[in-house]
């Protein structure tokens, strides 16, 4: 998992002398310095909690889930259906606001914003991308009017050169999506991929810093699926946004350097994947699952370890130099 600066780092004390004064003094003014919270950091949650009441029955759809996710990171979030995956996107887009917790996207707090302020962090922060393809774009203006429009509801003046510079943007984004020679058609003369990828251009009109996309290739063939995805590859290289994208799609999860499980309305367990160079210059990609530690211990194992191993209700845990090790209860000698 990603670590965010928590403060002056502090050094380490022997375990076999007490700390000195001086060293004590030190721990305390770190504990006490502002902290970097969030610096370098698209997006911080902490201990989120959302809870929906439907018929007098309360759904605790996020149970205190953290997540941090860096600048110019494109990830995925996992999990089944109903793990909350929805509710934390719908969160981080400023649709919804959360029970409890904090949620901070760009170095805005997400509790403590104005209705005012809601609407330019939807309109100027994040951009949003729906999986119904015909949700994203409306009917009735051209590809090119659908990208201008989030950009003239910034509501600014100026004149021609604002015109030109707008105009100038729409292209810029169209030729990067590769459906340049689309602006002037509606939506409904687009294929499925394209109109996702004119979603995508209308989400970065505004240049947010956080892209968020909700099972944006869930209506798509994998073949369209793979185009869409290789435009948000685009936009996260090319012009920078922080991607976060919820799928099931096993191609989107496995292609990205980050893959977040959700379960149970928290973040459980993660891959991290990175390409290696052997020796002999030949690539290939490693991947390294993770798991969540709370503030209390707590971690939450991947089940598919515990049943290879049929571990269950209690473990045997061993520290050692560098690692703690965590074997089935009752093996002879431990
Ligand atoms: N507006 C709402 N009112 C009541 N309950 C809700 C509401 N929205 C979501 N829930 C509940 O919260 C839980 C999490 O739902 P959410 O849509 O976030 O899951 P999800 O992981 O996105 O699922 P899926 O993959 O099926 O879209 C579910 O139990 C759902 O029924």
């Amino acid at each position: 998992m990603n670590s965010a600066p928590h403060g002056p780092a502090t050094e380490q004390v022997p375990a076999h002398r007490p700390p000195t004064l001086a060293e004590l003094r030190q721990r305390a003014l770190a504990a006490a310095a502002p902290r970097t919270h969030g610096a370098g950091l698209a997006i911080v949650c902490e201990r989120l909690v959302r809870i929906f009441s439907a018929d007098g029955v309360e759904v605790q759809a996020l149970q205190g889930l953290d997540l941090q996710v860096d600048q110019g990171d494109l990830m995925a979030l996992v999990g089944a259906s109903g793990s909350g995956k929805s509710t934390l996107l719908n969160i981080l887009a400023g649709l919804d606001v959360p029970t409890a917790g904090t949620a901070t996207v760009a170095g805005r707090d997400l509790l403590g914003m104005t209705a005012k302020e809601r609407l330019a962090y939807r309109r100027d922060v994040v951009g949003f991308i729906w999986q119904q393809t015909a949700r994203n774009l409306l009917p009735f203006l051209t590809i090119a009017q659908n990208v201008a429009l989030p950009m003239q509801l910034r509501g600014e003046r100026g004149g021609r050169a604002r015109s030109a510079a707008r105009a100038a943007r729409v292209g810029e984004l169209l030729e990067a999506l590769g459906i340049g020679e689309l602006a002037g058609r509606r939506p409904a003369e687009l294929s499925g991929g394209q109109q996702q990828r004119a979603a995508i251009a209308v989400a970065m009109a505004n240049d947010p810093a956080v892209l968020l996309a909700d099972e944006p290739t869930g209506e798509l063939d994998s073949e369209t699926g793979a185009g869409v995805f290789e435009a948000f590859r685009t936009v996260n290289r090319e012009l920078n946004a922080t991607v976060v994208i919820v799928t099931h799609d096993p191609l989107v999860a496995g292609e990205v350097r980050r893959t977040v499980a959700v379960r149970d309305g928290r973040t459980s367990s993660e891959v991290l994947r990175r390409t290696v160079t052997d020796e002999y210059g030949e690539e290939s990609v490693s991947e390294r699952e993770y798991v969540m530690l709370d503030r209390t211990g707590r971690v939450q194992l991947p089940a598919k370890f515990l049943e290879a191993l049929g571990m269950e209700h209690r473990v045997a845990v061993d520290l050692g130099a560098d690692h703690i090790a965590v074997r089935p209860d009752g093996l002879p000698g431990h």
